[in-house]
């Protein structure tokens, strides 16, 4: 299922204006041509929307929209990982590396290094 992360990350590497990509024809061209701020403005919209989709799901019973709302997410997240020349398989490394280390304990772990560090 990772095929299409990796096929998306390379269409929009393509879309970079250094590889060729048209503002005029791409919608990713046109992202990437704005520059970071508006990059990251679209992330936050989308994850604005995402919440509020799911907010609404649980309200009208209908997850539907969550599915869009997420894409869309995932889509604008992979333009910002590729600004900063990073790769959706870097990510998917990251969550593997994390793979059965509970949260809980890594978040005691953080606390527990954060402690000795300022020597309390
Ligand atoms: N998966 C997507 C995809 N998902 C969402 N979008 C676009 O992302 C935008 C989402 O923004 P909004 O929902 O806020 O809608 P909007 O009001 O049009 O957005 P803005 O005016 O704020 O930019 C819409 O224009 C969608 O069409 C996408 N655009 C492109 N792709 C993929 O990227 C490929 C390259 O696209 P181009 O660069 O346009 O050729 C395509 O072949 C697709 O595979």
């Amino acid at each position: 299922m990772s095929d299409i992360l990796d096929r998306l990350a390379l269409i929009i590497e393509s879309r970079k204006l250094a590889n060729g990509g048209d503002p005029d024809k791409s919608y990713v061209a046109r992202l990437f041509s704005k520059g970071d701020d508006a990059i990251l403005k679209k992330i936050g919209e989308e994850a604005t929307e995402t919440v509020m989709a799911a907010k609404d799901a649980r309200r009208d019973g209908d997850a539907s929209k969550v599915l869009y709302e997420c894409a869309d997410l995932w889509f604008h997240s992979l333009i910002m990982l590729a600004q900063f020349d990073l790769s959706p398989g870097q990510v998917l490394e990251e969550l593997a590396r994390r793979e059965g280390l509970s949260g809980l304990e890594e978040k005691a772990n953080r606390k527990l290094v954060e402690r000795e560090r300022n020597g309390d």
